[in-house]
């Protein structure tokens, strides 16, 4: 008895002198379907990049350079009680907001996390992330150690953890001095801060090393993982 779902034999020609054309039509012929063109793997799922690390470590240069290099990703912008520094825009580096402003952003339950961190509150406003992911964007949140514990608590294995380091304690302590941002008070807590945080690298998935002059290997570093993360077989899967 003939299986009747078995294609019709077709003379499928030599491939020493048949042109590749003509080939594949045979080929198709012979196994009675068509070859299809559309992917073999499904377009990646849209990441949270969460980027963390002591005070004065480059978070926001290592930011900074992803966004000119790298197409796709959202920088999710802090709202923060701080005060402005100098050189710094509203809406682009920070929202800056007063704090009555930030505790009604908090009571509306706007904001994914937030902490008071050196007496002034910063925190992560939803609604972007939402937006930006929906459009297929990966978002950036920058937090500092304290953030990133919550947003683990919050977040779980649905984002991507990634602590930065400079290359010694020596390097960071001269990198806050440079950049003249810091008294000698609050250099002197964010040194202390720094030995603590150190110890919660088990908590993140990578540990980058953004070391002195090299900003886009550090850069080039951040954006292997994103790639990494999006080949993977089993992707992460963000609800908020
Ligand atoms: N790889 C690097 N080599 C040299 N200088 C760097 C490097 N990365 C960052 N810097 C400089 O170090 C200083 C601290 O960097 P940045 O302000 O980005 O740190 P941060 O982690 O965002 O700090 P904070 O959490 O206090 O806001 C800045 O003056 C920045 O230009």
């Amino acid at each position: 008895m003939g299986d009747a779902r078995r294609p019709p034999a077709v003379p499928v020609p030599a491939v020493e002198t048949a042109d590749r054309a003509e080939l594949y039509r045979a080929l198709e012929a012979s196994l009675g379907c068509t070859f299809r063109s559309d992917p073999l793997s499904p377009n990646p799922n849209p990441l949270i990049i969460v980027i963390s690390g002591p005070s004065g470590v480059g978070k926001d240069a290592v930011i900074k350079r992803l966004r000119e290099v790298r197409e796709g990703i959202h920088f999710v912008v802090t709202a923060t009680s701080r005060a402005k520094r100098v050189g710094e825009i509203d809406g682009k580096d920070y929202f800056f907001v007063s704090k009555e402003e930030f505790l009604s952003m908090v009571d509306r339950n706007e904001l994914l996390e937030y902490a008071l961190v050196y007496g002034e509150y910063k925190g992560i406003p939803k609604q972007q992330i939402k937006e930006f992911m929906a459009k297929g964007y990966d978002v950036v949140l920058r937090v500092d150690i304290q953030g990133a514990a919550t947003l683990r608590r919050i977040l779980r294995d649905s984002a991507l953890f990634v602590f930065l380091v400079a290359e010694s304690e020596s390097e960071l302590v001269k990198r806050l001095i440079d950049r003249k941002t810091e008294t000698k008070e609050t250099l002197m807590v964010r040194i202390a801060t720094a030995r603590e945080e150190v110890k919660h690298i088990r908590d993140f998935d990578y540990v980058v090393v953004n070391a002195e002059g090299k900003l886009d290997g550090a850069v080039k570093c951040v954006e292997s993982i994103i790639d990494a993360e999006k080949a993977k077989v089993r992707q992460r899967n963000v609800v908020i």
